[in-house]
């Protein structure tokens, strides 16, 4: 189902968590609401549920206002990344409680929610498991569980928070790749909160990154990685680095040198340099580049990423090159230009 959110506003006790949120979400479309803690990401989740209330603004589910509707009747699956099972029942409980609980003018046969949990038992590979109480399995298993039991209730919407975020990298990884999967078997419009990028590059078809209680931009995970709109972007969706710089003559200067960049239709003035830590070309001579010392080296799985001292007045530079690229490297002189880069201007 589709959701739309409109100039949503969450106050609590006069402190704006959010300010002004609109946001589409498609029919059928997985979305991962990323930024920093405090950025606002559960709080927009819980609106969307029904758990909170909107201070100003609306929320809808397909054409109908749903902003006073409850959780029940929004019909939503929740997977939470603390959201303990109940312990004294056996898993295939746990599946089955959301059907066995509904009214019964809308409850199906116990049989039928037996076959239907032993289903999704086996969607989320599990089957074999369904005697077993909580506290027999890893905690991976028991996410599975939550979102087997999330998804009995054939949801409109699916709400993840932060569901894997209590597990190991290599669980985090697999449990991951295993999400997409069974959303693209199931379709249920889903909104996964994460701090992690990686998570939500690597699962979302867009990314809605999130700052201080607002939206910073909404994207495919290629868009904001690749052109993303505002300095907080840049840095929080992938590695970057940062330099002042200036602009003159249609050029980029640092300090007092040329870069042999372009900035052809750029006013003249102070600005920020911004570019990833893969994007640069090594070069020889210094027409036109910037220079400085190898600081410290460290290899991350398949490349070295370098720290350069640029000068004291300036951050120092990572940078990432392919290993013996780097350790060919003269330490005392490293040069080097952005090849690919976004210049943001100071205000
Ligand atoms: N019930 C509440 N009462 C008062 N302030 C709250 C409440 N819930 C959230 N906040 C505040 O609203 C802001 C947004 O919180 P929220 O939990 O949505 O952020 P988040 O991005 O999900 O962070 P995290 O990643 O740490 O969970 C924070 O400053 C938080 O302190």
């Amino acid at each position: 189902m589709e959701v739309r959110v409109q100039n949503l506003r969450k106050e609590f006790d006069r402190f704006p968590a959010l300010h002004d949120i609109s946001l589409d979400i498609r029919s059928g479309e997985l979305i991962a609401l990323l930024g920093p803690s405090g950025s606002g990401k559960t709080t927009l989740l819980r609106l969307i549920a029904g758990l909170e209330s909107p201070t100003e603004g609306l929320i809808y589910f397909g054409d109908e206002d749903a902003s006073k509707k409850t959780v029940q009747q929004r019909n939503i699956g929740f997977v939470f990344q603390h959201y303990a099972l109940f312990r004294y029942m056996t898993v295939l409980d746990n599946i089955a409680f959301g059907l066995k609980v509904r009214d019964a003018a809308r409850r199906p046969t116990k049989s039928e929610i037996r076959s239907r949990a032993l289903e999704l038992l086996d969607l989320v590979q599990l089957s074999g498991l369904e005697k077993r109480y909580p506290a027999q399995l890893s905690g991976g298993q028991r996410q599975r569980v939550a979102l087997a039991r999330a998804l009995a209730v054939e949801p409109n919407v699916l709400l993840l928070d932060e569901p894997f975020g209590a597990l190991d990298a290599q669980v985090r990884k697999d449990l991951r790749k295993w999400l997409r999967e069974i959303h693209d078997r199931t379709g249920h419009t889903t909104v996964f909160v994460t701090h992690d990028q990686d998570e939500a590059m690597e699962l979302a078809d867009r990314v809605v990154v999130m700052s201080q209680g607002a939206i910073e931009q909404v994207g495919t995970p290629d868009q904001v990685y690749d052109n993303p709109n505002s300095p907080f972007v840049f840095g929080f969706v992938g590695q970057s680095n940062c330099l002042d710089v200036r602009v003159a003559g249609g050029e980029l200067w640092f300090e007092d040198r040329p870069l042999g960049l372009k900035a052809d239709n750029e006013r003249d003035g102070s600005a920020q340099l911004y570019f990833r830590p893969h994007d640069i070309e090594l070069r020889d001579g210094c027409g036109g580049c910037i220079a400085g010392l190898l600081v410290s080296s460290r290899r991350v799985a398949g490349t070295r990423h370098i720290e350069v001292n640029i000068g004291k007045d300036h951050p120092s530079i990572e940078l990432e090159l392919p290993p013996e690229q780097a350790d060919s490297l003269d330490r005392n002189r490293i040069a080097f230009r952005p090849k690919r880069w976004k210049l943001f201007r100071n205000a």
